[in-house]
């Protein structure tokens, strides 16, 4: 039985002071026990967070790290410091990362081996644009992405990944895909994850789907066979509306 995860990625949104509103809040709610909820905060709340849901079930997560673990990379966050804190997830690949900062096939791959085996996990986005979806070549899409991105994984290494499957168009723009349609693109990429890491790994891995994930609709993307869990933006950024999708 794979746990549901629902994670919020705060993205760039959250000052150190409203974060302590917003954690505090999550801190005071019976979340559902039964689901991993994780928050994904901007990196100088990441303390903060650790240090407020210390007493709660909640995990933390951050939303990128550098692939390597100190030295001059100006700007950027080492996994250990991330590990030190006790964060538990890292997102890698999202498409902002991909398509505002240029990120690579080849650097997240980079990432995800260094995320591992500095002892976090990985939660992997991948997605297709509306163009591709249009084309009908979403599917395509997404099978280059995660065959670069998990490229050199040993089957042990991609037990601790978690994958986001996250259409480009349906990303902040309130155009959630259909669950059926989320549920059939969940269902592919489990196919690829037996392709790539066999049988067993495929039962076990824990697929996500983000894209305008609401309270609203939450129940039925969840109820689908293949999807496991959401990464959600913008439903997460308010305490309410967090603690219904993870009681969804
Ligand atoms: O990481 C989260 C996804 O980008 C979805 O964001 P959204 O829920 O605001 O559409």
């Amino acid at each position: 039985m794979r746990k549901p995860i629902i994670a919020g990625n705060w993205k760039m949104n959250k000052s150190y002071s409203e974060a302590k509103v917003l954690l505090e809040e999550i801190k005071s709610f019976d979340l559902n026990k039964e689901v991993e909820a994780v928050v994904c905060p901007p990196f100088i709340n990441l303390v903060l967070a650790k240090e407020l849901l210390k007493d709660t079930n909640v995990e933390v997560g951050a939303q990128n790290a550098h692939f390597e673990t100190s030295g001059a990379f100006t700007g950027e966050v080492s996994p250990v410091f991330l590990k030190d804190l006790g964060v538990k997830y890292v997102i890698l690949g999202h498409s902002e990362r991909r398509e505002y900062f240029g990120e690579s096939d080849e650097l997240i791959n980079k990432k995800v081996k260094s995320m591992l085996e500095n002892g976090l996990l990985p939660i992997l986005c991948c997605g297709e644009t509306l163009e591709e979806r249009e084309s009908g070549k979403a599917q395509d899409k997404v099978k280059v992405q995660l065959e670069a991105d998990l490229k050199g994984l040993s089957v042990e290494d991609f037990d601790n990944v978690v994958i986001a499957y996250e259409p480009i168009w349906a990303i902040g723009t309130g155009k959630t895909a259909s669950a059926d349609d989320a549920e059939e693109m969940c269902a592919y990429i489990r196919s690829l994850v037996k392709d790539l890491f066999g049988d067993a790994a495929a039962e076990k891995v824990r697929i996500q789907y983000g894209g305008s994930v609401k309270p609203s609709n939450v129940k039925e993307i969840m109820s689908k066979a293949n999807i496991d869990g959401a990464l959600v933006g913008g439903a997460s950024l308010e305490a309410e509306s967090f603690s219904k999708l993870v009681n969804f």
